[in-house]
């Protein structure tokens, strides 16, 4: 089965308040589509709901795959905490989802995958004993190891420093292409290096952003895809001086 386009349609309902009015989006199958907005919007809500996961707002609306198909089985989602287990070592931590589901682990698989972060000696230390950023590479490995059809990513680059974020987000573009990927980011240059579609999620509605016409994963240093992050910066409410103060 091919990854699966995803249809999110309706309102977003906070405990008080609307969070996000009337949206109706289609995220394209085996593509990345990025969410962009302010803190507190609702993004993770999203992706939570997507997820089949407890959310404290609710949708009056729908989510489905396009295909007709159940999403729940075929999401794996990566939160913004690494909801690493604290008494399993890096190893342990990458397989335990599927240990949980009482599937036999491949162990040669999930070394690869912590060799391909970064992490390849450091297979045995427990997340108190790495850095957040080595905890966050420990969780895109266990994320990379479900090999889902559908992955959701809540900001998994955010404690990287910039030349392992870019490195990591490369590496996510290899090892995602053809699924279809979520990503929420605040970072306009992650999300033009790696969004084939960029929606920003406001209180009003979910409206998509022109993209260079490279496809990701995109130079950042190229002058459309820095043209376009201006772009992106004055629509998510920077404003830019006409001279430097
Ligand atoms: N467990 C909870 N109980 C009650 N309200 C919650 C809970 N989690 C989140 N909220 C509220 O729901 C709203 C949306 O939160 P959400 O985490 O989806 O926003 P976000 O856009 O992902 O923000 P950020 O960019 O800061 O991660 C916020 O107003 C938040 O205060």
């Amino acid at each position: 089965m091919t990854a699966p386009a995803i249809h999110l349609a309706g309102v977003l309902q906070g405990a008080k308040a609307t969070l996000i009015d009337l949206f109706d989006i289609t995220l394209p199958g085996g593509e990345w589509s990025v969410l962009l907005g302010p803190s507190g919007v609702g993004k993770t809500s999203l992706l939570r709901l997507l997820a089949g996961l407890p959310c404290a707002a609710r949708l009056h609306g729908q989510i489905k795959a396009e295909d007709g198909a159940h999403l729940a089985p075929r999401v794996t989602m990566m939160a913004q905490d690494d909801h690493l287990l604290p008494w399993a070592g890096a190893l342990e931590n990458v397989t335990i989802a599927a240990r949980l589901r009482g599937e036999r682990p491949d162990p040669e698989r999930a070394e690869a995958l912590l060799a391909e972060v970064g992490l390849g000696s450091e297979a045995d230390r427990r997340p108190a004993e790495l850095s957040a950023g080595q905890r966050q590479r420990v969780a895109l490995a266990r994320t990379l190891y479900e090999g889902r059809d559908i992955v959701l990513l809540d900001e998994p680059f955010s404690a990287l420093d910039v030349v392992t974020r870019h490195q990591m987000q490369g590496l996510a573009a290899r090892l995602l292409a053809g699924r279809t990927v979520v990503l929420i980011t605040h970072d306009p240059a992650e999300a033009l290096r790696l969004a084939n579609h960029a929606w920003i999620v406001a209180r009003g509605g979910i409206s998509p952003c022109a993209l260079p016409s490279p496809p990701p994963p995109r130079r950042i240093d190229a002058p459309d895809t820095l043209a376009a992050q201006a772009d992106l910066l004055r629509r998510i409410g920077l404003t830019f001086p006409d001279k430097a103060a």
